[in-house]
């Protein structure tokens, strides 16, 4: 029996006619901490959760959770999973008040015995939920919080979070990943999140997962993948060449005379040396952070090559 908390292996999702959202995708997730998925739009993110949860079924390959594969998951495995999405899903008929107790019945009922008071108010503290108010009536970011604290009482043992802060506030979003850090910190659930949002990831995740058109492309701590790409700022006596062609090209870009040139996975010597070969009068190297690092990675392989425009200086990027 394997340990891993979350494993694929193989897993393919294809919709319409061959339009692959997860390619053969082999995943090993272990217990405990954050962690975080990116990619790009499209790249996969909310297939794998579906199929993770049991909503969606693979076109070939499986998916294990909590060591069941996901398309047998019974109630008792269900509950102990959370997921939180980016709309909030609540029943927006019902009070606040009603919907946690009727959540309470089921989770602390004989059998499963999973229900958390302390977490629900602690969480709830984060955020102006009033327990009289109906559902409907709350703000995004308050149904963001009665949702996470919803999820976070039930005790899960994994919690799937599906860009949760997408259109929140900044208060509501500092409210929702404190909130999401307390229960880290009482050795809560293990956390599999999806963002665009870096400056989150990097604030919360203790391993970064890339994917790349339904594929794993990276696998670490954010600090690690960070490692990989460092930003080289040149002075060339005159135009910067064209550096396309140097290997690990990621991007470069020319601001007020200096190139910015972000490589993936080089030696710096081998590097210092190759531009001192394309005329570099000076060239230093600096570690990037994490959104320029994923960003830039992930731009490589989706935008098509931009030549410079005549005149072109102050602002060119290369992708
Ligand atoms: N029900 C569906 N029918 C057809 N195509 C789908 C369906 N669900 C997803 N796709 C396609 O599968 C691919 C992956 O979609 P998915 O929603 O998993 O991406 P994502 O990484 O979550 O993207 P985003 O960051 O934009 O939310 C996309 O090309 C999408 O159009």
């Amino acid at each position: 029996m394997s340990d891993w908390l979350i494993e694929t292996e193989a897993l393919c999702r294809s919709f319409g006619k061959g339009k692959k959202a997860l390619n053969e995708l082999n995943l090993r997730l272990p217990r405990g901490g954050v962690h975080a998925i990116v990619g790009a739009n499209g790249a996969g993110k909310s297939t794998l959760f579906r199929i993770l949860l049991g909503f969606m079924a693979p076109s070939s390959g499986s998916a294990r959770v909590l060591g069941v594969d996901s398309q047998a998951l019974g109630p008792a495995e269900r509950a102990r999973i959370g997921f939180v999405n980016e709309e909030h899903s609540l029943p927006g008929w019902m009070g606040v008040e009603q919907l946690i107790r009727m959540q309470r019945r089921l989770y602390a009922a004989p059998g499963i015995a999973r229900w958390q008071e302390a977490m629900l108010e602690e969480v709830l503290g984060h955020f102006n939920v009033e327990l009289h108010q109906r559902v409907s009536e709350l703000s995004r970011g308050e149904r963001a919080g009665l949702s996470l604290a919803l999820a976070l009482a039930q005790q899960p043992e994994l919690l799937i979070l599906d860009e949760p802060t997408l259109g929140l506030d900044v208060v509501s979003k500092r409210a929702f990943l404190e909130a999401l850090l307390f229960s880290g910190q009482q050795g809560g659930a293990t956390i599999v999140y999806c963002s665009h949002q870096m400056e989150e990831v990097e604030r919360i995740a203790d391993q970064l997962v890339v994917l790349e058109r339904g594929e794993l492309r990276h696998q670490s701590s954010p600090d690690d993948f960070c490692q990989r790409v460092r930003l080289w700022q040149i002075e060339f006596p005159f135009n910067a060449p064209d550096l396309r062609g140097l290997p690990g090209y990621l991007q470069s870009q020319v601001l007020d005379g200096i190139t910015h040139l972000l490589l993936l996975d080089q030696d710096e010597a081998t590097v210092a040396a190759a531009l001192k070969e394309l005329g570099a009068r000076r060239a230093v190297s600096a570690d990037v952070g994490l959104d320029r690092a994923v960003n830039a990675f992930l731009a490589k392989n989706h935008a098509a090559p931009r030549r410079q425009k005549k005149n072109e200086s102050k602002e060119a990027v290369h992708a």
